[in-house]
């Protein structure tokens, strides 16, 4: 087993004894007491056999007393450690070691692990660390007691019967170093195949789920998406079956050699017993201990073999501890509580990681303090990711992005998010009540009604949120039996959550309005336009729009255009329109097509 692996189940069983030390020491206690059970048991009836034939009534008497006592306690052993097991396993799991996991994940100030396919692998095995955690912990002690209970039985033939027996210790260990073998080949076939297996649970969730199902069946792509599923499928799992079939032929090949060792002990000892040499109960104990020998050595390789399969979890919450080091660089300034010069850009590029096409190429520009700023282009041209930069979920590849003279990497990420408001394009679907889901844009005033009802008239919401059968506390979402929106009326949930805090010094609306509109769009416009004057008033905040509807953001302080990452225009709406280049082509587009409808 790797170190790390071993440290990590060091760590879980400290965890467990300090949440629960009464649970864990008598675990430990029955694990320990189980594996001299049948060593004992063994022991005695040998020496009740042998008591009978010598005519020795009370060695008799003793000896099957002492069995039937070791049987009764091996059953009762056997039932308390499945009790404690049990709740040691769901309590550690799912109070602790997934709750610390979800806390990591969800501290990570970055989005890189959402948004990378080598990483999301990753985060996809650590989905069920809390219970396989546990689980593994406690097959691995199961493990090691098992092996004592091996090394017992052991010494009791080699001491008990003949030494030379204790050559089978040998043959025991054949079938544990091919299983052994086969695990690590069935382990990086896993590896292996992670993004195939991973791609077609997507295909299926794709395909089962609700998300897609409309336009799955309009496009009649059903029958597509399941033939692409059944062929990732059959990919991981071809490259899983040849692995297994290659551990199943190792495994056979230790269990043939254990067999062969096992045979010729117990015909080494029926000889000795024929040419007097050993007694009838020598004979009766090497046939009791070679009969759970097998039983021993499957639980023994069955413990090692599940808690190796805990190994894998190994790495991924290694590299969870390390990236959620690395990757975020929270930066230790404070962050300004109101803004005087504004953000300024200065050859900012960024590339997402693991590909080389700039997202954001050479981006310089001034956001001044108290302004509205547009951010405008064709899809994909880089819009989102300026504004991801902004929000410092990235962090740009080159050049430095200041706020109000400070490079931004510096300043503390929390209270930077602490200090932004946004409204994201990909915005959330909460399925809370509807007052949680808009109070959780600023947790502290979650209870603060008057603040909710602000945010939801903010965003233009309150008509809707009249219409609700419970009002604020109505819950949203058909799954937890409540009230399913409409996706203007989520996206409007999702504007008012961002309207909660009132003195943001970055207030980002990212494409808020992509499911209303033109008209609604508009009038959400203005009224974020107002807002927008008000709190550059106070805290000199500054409101950046992405849109792609140009006449939307006409009424920007500043407009920047953007195409393939470059900002290739910005100014105005009417110095933009008078130089007459992309902007104004654009906008003469649209204005044609609305036109005309
Ligand atoms: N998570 C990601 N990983 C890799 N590339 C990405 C990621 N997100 C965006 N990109 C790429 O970065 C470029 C800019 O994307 P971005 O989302 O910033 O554009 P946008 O202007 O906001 O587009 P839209 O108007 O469609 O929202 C695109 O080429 C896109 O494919």
């Amino acid at each position: 087993m790797k170190r790390s692996y071993l440290r990590l189940l060091g760590d879980v069983l400290r965890l467990s004894w300090r949440h629960y030390p009464g649970a864990t020491g008598a675990l430990l206690a029955v694990k320990a007491a189980s594996a001299g059970t049948t060593p004992a048991l063994a022991l005695a009836l040998g020496a009740a056999i042998d008591g009978i034939i010598r005519g020795g009534r009370t060695s008799a008497v003793a000896g099957a007393t002492v069995a039937a006592l070791v049987f009764g306690v091996t059953v009762y052993l056997k039932d308390l450690s499945r009790n404690l097991d049990a709740m040691l396993v769901d309590r550690l799991g799912a109070l602790h070691l997934r709750r610390d996991v979800e806390t990591r994940l969800a501290g990570l100030a970055g989005l890189g692990h959402l948004e990378r396919t080598d990483l999301l692998d990753r985060v996809t095995l650590l989905r069920g660390f809390g219970w396989r955690m546990s689980a593994s912990l406690w097959t691995a002690v199961i493990a090691v007691f098992v092996g004592l209970r091996l090394i017992l039985l052991l010494i009791v033939l080699g001491t008990a019967v003949t030494p030379w027996l204790l050559p089978l210790v040998v043959f025991a260990a054949a079938p544990i170093y091919f299983e052994r073998r086969g695990q690590r080949t069935t382990f990086q076939a896993e590896l292996d195949t992670a993004e195939a297996y991973r791609l077609q649970r997507e295909l299926f969730n794709l395909a089962t789920g609700p998300a897609g199902g409309k336009e799955i069946r309009v496009c009649g792509a059903g029958d597509q998406l399941a033939e692409r599923q059944r062929a990732a499928w059959s990919e991981a799992m071809a490259a899983r079956f040849r692995a297994r079939v290659k551990a199943a032929a190792g495994n056979l090949a230790g269990w043939a050699l254990f067999t062969f060792g096992l045979g010729a002990g117990l015909a080494l000892v029926v000889y000795r017993a024929a040419r007097g040499e050993g007694t009838i109960g020598d004979l009766v104990l090497a046939v009791t201990v070679a009969a759970t020998l097998r039983d021993a050595l499957q639980d023994a390789l069955f413990g090692v073999s599940e808690a190796m399969a805990g190994r894998t979890l190994a790495d991924p919450y290694q590299w969870l501890q390390e990236y959620a080091q690395t990757a975020d660089r929270p930066g230790t300034l404070p962050a300004p509580a109101t803004l005087r010069e504004g953000i300024v850009l200065d050859r900012v590029s960024f590339a997402y990681p693991g590909s080389d096409r700039r997202a954001v190429d050479e981006v310089s520009c001034r956001l001044p303090a108290g302004s509205v700023v547009a951010v405008v282009g064709e899809y994909g041209s880089g819009k989102s990711t300026l504004v991801k930069l902004l929000t410092k979920f990235y962090q740009p590849d080159e050049g430095r992005i200041e706020v109000d003279g400070t490079d931004l990497a510096d300043v503390d990420t929390a209270r930077w998010r602490a200090g932004s408001s946004a409204a994201f394009q990909d915005f959330g679907r909460f399925h809370v009540r509807f007052r949680d889901a808009i109070g959780l844009g600023d947790l502290p005033r979650l209870h603060d009604d008057a603040r909710v009802a602000a945010a939801v008239q903010a965003a233009d919401a309150d008509g809707f949120a009249e219409r609700l059968p419970d009002g604020l506390d109505t819950q949203l979402g058909r799954a937890y039996g409540g009230v399913e929106l409409s996706e203007g009326q989520w996206q409007k949930t999702a504007l008012a959550r961002a309207s909660m805090r009132t003195e943001p010094v970055l207030f980002v609306l990212d494409e808020p309005t992509a499911s209303l509109d033109a008209p609604s769009e508009h009038a959400i416009f203005e009224r974020y336009l107002a807002r927008a004057r008000r709190l550059a008033g106070r805290t000199g905040a500054i409101t950046v729009v992405v849109s792609h509807r140009f006449s939307t953001v006409a009424g920007a302080d500043h407009i920047l255009v953007l195409d393939q990452g470059r900002l290739v225009e910005q100014g105005t709406h009417a110095r933009l329109l008078a130089a007459d280049g992309r902007y104004a082509r654009l906008y003469a587009i649209q204005a044609d097509a609305y036109a005309e409808a």
